[in-house]
């Protein structure tokens, strides 16, 4: 049994706050920011032992796994580079440390760039997609079709209640898309309009279940009435092991003022009473889109319909996980 509370660098702090926080947020970009923590807490580690130096990294990966519970690119991360610490001494484990963690990063990236080329050979030339929330998988496969002289429109969803959706646009614009912005309720409507539906995933269950941003199951549901593919941006990272052996995904509530400002509160309590008991904001940030809603995964080792992504689960993950720090 360890005497003392193991020191977590204040550089990890700061990363899960943000994390938590939604500073740094969507799953890939919470997944590098994590490895990147890790590493920088090898660094700045003053353990005295190696058994110290784990018991401090695994405390940092602890703190960082507490921060968001859906996005299963959080713990592959902290799993992938706790498995690569190793040697004797506290050097010895701290340059395997942040080899691993820069080695993580560095495959992360070129993953989505793979996965862009191959979400790009779905989109056509004069192509519209529909998306939802900001997903760097999915804008990777924009991308990747305008570098291949493809002609990409977008109809971007605002995606209450955090408006991901602006960001989305922004980088669209960047990329010379144009775009047409709108309301979430508006989707039905202009996907009469969409050549494809692209989001991108937080986890991806053994049954080719999608679990993405709230929002995205209605909008698959619609875009499968109208006709209109569903496309789904995720690399390997977010497929979620646990689900293998029938685990489910938990999904993130978060605040309620979010949804509801402060200021604005009183405005739908009864009688403008503060608190109102009977008034109940609740604040879902994922849900959960079965595979009969979804046409493809596109993951930088190909596409698969969703029923056939438990055999590239069985590919990489082979015997199941436990917790993420357990090494
Ligand atoms: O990894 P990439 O494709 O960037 O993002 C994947 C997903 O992460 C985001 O969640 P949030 O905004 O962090 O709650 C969205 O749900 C998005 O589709």
């Amino acid at each position: 049994m360890p005497n003392e509370t193991p020191d977590i660098a204040p550089v990890v702090e700061e990363t899960a706050t943000d994390i938590a926080d939604m500073e740094v947020r969507g799953a890939a970009t919470i997944a590098d920011a994590a490895a990147a923590a890790l590493a920088a807490q090898a660094q700045r580690s003053e353990a005295d032992s190696s058994e110290a130096f784990r018991e401090e990294l695994e405390a940092a990966a602890s703190a960082l796994y507490e921060t968001r519970p859906t996005a299963v690119s959080l713990p592959n991360a902290l799993r992938y580079v706790l498995r690569g610490v190793e040697g004797e001494t506290v050097e010895a484990m701290r340059e395997s440390t942040v080899a691993r963690a820069e080695a993580f990063r560095e495959d992360l990236e070129q993953a989505q760039e793979t996965l862009g080329e191959v979400g790009a050979n779905r989109l056509r030339d004069g192509d519209v997609v529909m998306t939802h929330c900001h997903s760097t998988d999915a804008l990777a496969c924009v991308e990747a079709a305008i570098e291949d002289g493809k002609e990409i429109e977008a109809i971007v969803k605002e995606t209450r209640p955090r408006l991901q959706g602006h960001i989305t646009a922004s980088e669209l614009r960047s990329m010379g898309v144009p775009v047409t912005l709108i309301v979430d309720n508006a989707a039905r409507r202009y996907l009469d309009e969409a050549d494809h539906v692209l989001v991108g995933a937080d986890s991806i269950a053994a049954d080719g279940s999608v679990i993405n941003k709230i929002g995205t199951s209605g909008l698959a549901v619609n875009a499968r009435e109208r006709g209109v593919p569903v496309m789904v941006a995720a690399q390997s990272i977010k497929l979620h092991p646990d689900t293998m052996t029938g685990h489910t995904v938990e999904i993130e509530m978060r605040d309620e003022r979010e949804v509801l400002e402060e200021t604005a509160y009183a405005d739908v309590a009864a009688d403008g009473d503060v608190p109102d008991d009977g008034l109940t904001v609740e604040n879902p940030a994922f849900d959960v889109t079965p595979p009969r809603h979804v046409d493809a995964i596109v993951t930088e080792h190909g596409q698969y319909p969703p029923e056939s992504i438990v055999m590239l689960m069985r590919d990489l993950f082979g015997e199941t996980t436990t917790d993420p720090w357990a090494v």
